[in-house]
């Protein structure tokens, strides 16, 4: 039996950057009680050094399996009130701490708090932080999503999957494999297969200039295709779509060359288009080959994360570029450094289709704020070192 001590996530003075947040957010400080709990056999106890505060502990596992002592069947059975759980997932290696706050709609935790667990040196690493949360406006889920920067984009393709995944982890679904789902672009619908991947209903995509938004002037239709862009002293030729967040497609330069993606130096060329002028919510920027009429290849520079290997949002507003371009068919396999995402957009209803695996890296959770306020350097060592040994070599 171990006993969790009483702590306290400070209360944060919250600079919520926020992109043009669709909700009305607030945080406030977040209190974890005492609590004790069974071990279970598929929970690690680790000991880590604090220096400053010796003697609380991370308990951690790699195993899906069901802890033998309960019913449920879930790898995530093991849930006590006071302790802040997380599992978390990637999609095609862009990966993302999954919090469930299915008791509040206020996310457990602040902006500032994602960014230090998002470090990927001093916290656990990762993309974003997603929050599953109650259902709003009739839907069965919420999904809200921190980069890591901190901001609250409106949506993440690959998160939703993941999502996907970890509510049917945390709920009896009876059998049921797909749920509506709240976000910032509106409803969203996911789909587990068979097969383990998920299907999600992206929904439609948004052209018109001003909601994307750009300030590029649009054509005659309010849209932005094939708009010559001044970055960086080279004229891009590029394509806006919204999926609900902001995407700016690029598949050539004025002189009509096509890009070569593996040429490009995102790091440097990325953040001129992210924080270019013209795109005042700033953007996701995606850089993209044609392989063939139904197969593309893309890079990604993603707002607010920077160079991600997938981005789901990105893969789909891609392919509504390409079709609008009129340079492939409405469905296309798309390859992204992490792996492939088959989307299709849809004539008949005008949405987006997007296909791709969810996978859980780890679950762990905090017994102290330590990991979320600059821990000392033998904490990090410790428990770093042990996610390796789990996660690479077990
Ligand atoms: N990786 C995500 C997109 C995450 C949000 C993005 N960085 C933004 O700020 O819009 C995806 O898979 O869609």
């Amino acid at each position: 039996m171990a006993i969790a001590a009483a702590i306290t996530l400070p209360s944060t003075a919250v600079n919520h950057r926020s992109l043009s947040s669709p909700y009305e957010a607030s945080f406030s400080s977040f209190r974890l009680s005492s609590s004790s709990f069974q071990q279970s056999s598929t929970l690690k106890p680790i000991s880590v050094r604090t220096g400053k505060k010796p003697g609380f502990r991370v308990f951690s596992s790699m195993s899906i399996h069901a802890p033998e002592t309960s019913s449920p069947t879930s790898f995530l059975d093991h849930k006590e009130s006071g302790i802040l759980h997380f599992v978390k997932y990637h999609g095609l290696g862009n990966d993302f701490i999954l919090v469930d706050n299915q008791d509040s709609s206020e996310p457990k935790i602040t902006p500032e708090q994602a960014v230090k667990l998002c470090d990927r040196n001093f916290g656990i690493g990762a993309d974003g932080v997603i929050f599953a949360m109650p259902g709003t406006n009739g839907t069965d889920y919420t999904m809200r999503i921190f980069n890591s920067d901190g901001s609250e984009p409106e949506m993440c393709g690959n998160g939703v999957r993941c999502f996907a995944r970890f509510i049917a982890e945390l709920e009896n679904l009876n059998g049921k494999q797909s749920f509506t789902v709240h976000t910032g672009a509106g409803l969203i619908v996911p789909e587990i297969q068979e097969d383990g991947k998920v299907r999600v209903d992206m929904g439609e995509p948004i052209l018109k200039a001003s909601d994307v938004p750009t300030k590029i002037p649009p054509n005659k239709d309010q849209s932005v295709v094939k708009a010559r862009l001044d970055v960086d002293g080279l004229n891009w030729n590029v394509t806006c779509v919204s999926m609900g967040n902001p995407h700016c497609v690029i598949f050539s330069t004025e002189s009509s060359k096509d890009l070569q993606v593996d040429e490009l130096n995102l790091a440097e060329i990325g953040p001129k288009f992210e924080h270019h002028m013209v795109f005042p919510a700033r953007t996701n920027t995606e850089f993209v080959q044609v392989l063939s009429s139904s197969h593309l290849k893309m890079r990604v520079w993603e707002r607010g994360a920077g160079a991600t290997l997938a981005c789901g949002t990105g893969a789909c507003a891609v392919v509504v570029a390409a079709v609008l371009e009129g340079r492939t068919g409405r469905s296309c396999r798309v390859d992204l450094p992490g792996g492939p995402l088959d989307i299709e957009w849809r004539e008949d209803d005008n949405h987006i289709y997007m296909t791709g695996p969810a996978e859980v890296v780890f679950m762990d959770q905090f017994l102290s704020d330590d990991a979320l306020f600059l821990p000392d350097e033998n904490y990090h060592l410790d428990r770093l070192c042990w996610l390796k040994r789990t996660n690479l070599y077990s």
